[in-house]
């Protein structure tokens, strides 16, 4: 069953959105491989199944991270010695305020917790951390007050642009490393030194393990975020990536022409920002990638990992179906 289409031939392949100029939630990736709640398609089992489960590296060299490996207590001894200083982006805007306590209280617990990290936090009402929450010894907090992004079309628009602003403003002169994570996650594992490098993404946990032909990069030729069936190593989650602050002032601004470019004509990538920073990672390879502990939920598709760290509410509360969706308050 051909499951993925070239540029050319824009399909419905997600929902039928050949031009989508209203910005509707990006479906989960079983949705677009039309995975039934529950039912996994036979044959992509067996061939998940088939795939080794953590290789340590990639095919241009990159290290691929699993935390308990011996490599990342190699790379967590190394830095514990020089000390780095880290930048956290969140965004919480609206309704996500929810997310935004219980995110920053995991990561007190486990990200870089011997390091020095700086949560910046953009948001639409800086009240929402009131009381302030209590921070580490190493760390604190900066708010970066943000406006007018009506809904998520703003904000899917408008976002890579804030961070390539502030970036180059301010973040980026006052910490080493940046790294941007949904708000709608928890830390539930340690996260810490081997994730450092230069240009981090992490690999999509539903998309591990699946051939190429399979990956959902943005299919429809007239889209900025377009990639071609001869293109891609690997398919990265938009929900915990990061790098050197050149590296990343780099992404954000160079993610952010590809959506502005969209935009004026009137198309959108259907998997969203997801979308554009995949085409981004092809043209960059990471110098670092993630394994799926450090973006995981739980699903029909998702890889099996031997510890999970970072784990996604909002795209879990996705692959529920109705009812527990309901049951789960999501
Ligand atoms: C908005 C959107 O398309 N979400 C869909 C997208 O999740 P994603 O995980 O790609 O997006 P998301 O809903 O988590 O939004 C990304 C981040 O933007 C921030 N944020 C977003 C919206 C908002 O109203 N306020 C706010 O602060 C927040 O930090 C959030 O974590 O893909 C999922 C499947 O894989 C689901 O289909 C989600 O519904
Ligand atoms: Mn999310």
């Amino acid at each position: 069953m051909a499951l993925f289409l070239l540029c050319k031939t824009p399909t419905d392949f997600f929902n039928g959105r050949k031009v989508a100029i209203s910005l509707k939630p990006a479906p989960p990736v079983h949705h677009a491989l039309r995975v039934e709640e529950g039912q996994i398609l036979k044959d992509m089992t067996v061939i998940k199944a088939a795939e080794p489960q953590t290789p340590g590296e990639t095919a241009w060299g990159a290290p691929l991270v699993w935390g308990d490996s011996q490599k990342s207590a190699f790379q967590r001894d190394k830095f514990s010695e020089q000390g780095v200083s880290i930048g956290l982006l969140i965004l919480v805007v609206g309704t996500y305020a929810r997310f935004v306590r219980p995110f920053l209280s995991s990561a007190e617990i486990h990200f870089l917790p011997n390091q020095m990290v700086t949560y910046y936090v953009f948001t639409d009402n800086p009240r929402t951390l009131d009381p302030s929450i209590e921070l580490g010894p190493l760390r604190q907090m900066k708010v970066l007050p943000v406006s007018e992004l009506p809904g998520w079309e703003g904000l899917a628009y408008r976002r890579m642009v804030l961070f390539a602003e502030a970036i180059r403003d301010s973040i980026g002169k006052e910490v080493q490393y940046i790294f941007y994570a949904d708000v709608d996650q928890e830390f539930v594992g340690p996260v810490g030194e081997e994730i450092l490098g230069d240009l981090v993404a992490t690999l999509h946990p539903e998309v591990f393990g699946m051939p190429r032909n399979m990956f959902p990069y943005e299919d429809q030729e007239v889209s900025a975020a377009c990639v071609e069936e001869d293109e891609g190593d690997y398919y990265y989650t938009s929900e915990f990536y990061g790098g050197s602050v050149s590296q990343m002032s780099r992404l954000a601004r160079d993610c952010s022409l590809l959506i502005l470019q969209d935009q004026a004509n009137r198309v959108t990538a259907r998997g969203l920002e997801e979308s554009y920073l995949n085409r981004y990672l092809i043209d960059h390879r990471p110098t670092c990638v993630l394994s799926p502990e450090y973006n995981w939920w739980d699903s029909p598709l998702t890889a099996r990992v031997p510890k999970k760290r970072l784990v996604s509410f909002g795209r879990q509360c996705e692959a529920f179906d109705k009812e527990k969706k309901e049951r789960q308050n999501c």
